[in-house]
């Protein structure tokens, strides 16, 4: 499963020709739509409505950054945390968008309380489908911290740290998460409120190949809400 999804990832980029920056931007637009209907702006219990976007050094991490900018746009004040920054251009220039959009970097993870009371919600964007082995720093600290917050954590395609096979029963418990192409196989053990799919740009006859049984997105929306 985790081999197949990097299969339909290669593909996706190989034989359809879509650029990553393409898919990337689809993909972390549909995080944030996601965030804004399983916490509304309305329904947010601090304000400013801060969300912290921890970002990982891959394109789940990429994804978060898409996140981060279109969450700002519909009116969230997003802080974001990424601590090991790729040096290839698609990663500056998402740096840079937001930066110009007056999007906090953080210097250094905060404490689990002080996330508590500073922010509503924590978007994990720091691994996704090619997460493997122990959790090297200082992603490894950062997972700590997130395991003792009680704000609500919505994860990016797989929640960080969990095999993306079986999961990991004493990892991060996320109340969200936003599968991106297809459900992963460890999404079967994810039992927060909030399970959505997004990236809607799966074309029919890759998903017919890898018989990905989609659900029907409704009419124009780039996410679906499984349950
Ligand atoms: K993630």
């Amino acid at each position: 499963m985790q081999e197949e999804a990097q299969h339909i990832d290669e593909e996706l980029f190989d034989e359809y020709s879509f650029s990553v920056d393409q898919l990337m931007e689809l993909a972390g637009l549909s995080c944030a739509t996601a965030v804004s209907k399983g916490y509304p702006l309305q329904s947010l219990l601090k304000s400013p409505p801060r969300v912290l976007v921890i970002c990982g050094p891959g394109n789940n991490g990429g994804d978060g950054l898409v996140c981060a900018r279109h969450l700002k746009l519909f009116g969230y004040e997003p802080s974001v945390l990424y601590p090991k920054r790729p040096k290839k251009q698609l990663f500056q220039n998402l740096t840079t968008q937001c930066e110009k959009m007056d999007i906090s970097f953080l210097t250094e993870m905060l404490e689990a309380d002080v996330i508590d009371e500073v922010y509503n919600l924590v978007v994990d964007a720091i691994f996704g489908f090619s997460f493997k082995g122990a959790v090297r720093e200082p992603f490894g600290d950062i997972l700590s911290q997130l395991k003792k917050i009680t704000v609500p954590i919505a994860s990016v395609d797989i929640p960080s740290g969990w095999d993306v096979e079986n999961g990991c029963p004493d990892g991060i418990q996320p109340d969200m998460l936003i599968s991106l192409t297809a459900p992963k196989k460890a999404a079967s053990h994810f039992k927060g409120r909030y399970h959505f799919l997004g990236g809607r740009f799966v074309p029919p006859a890759l998903e017919q190949k890898y018989q990905l049984n989609l659900p029907q997105y409704p009419g124009t929306d780039c996410v679906h809400q499984l349950n």
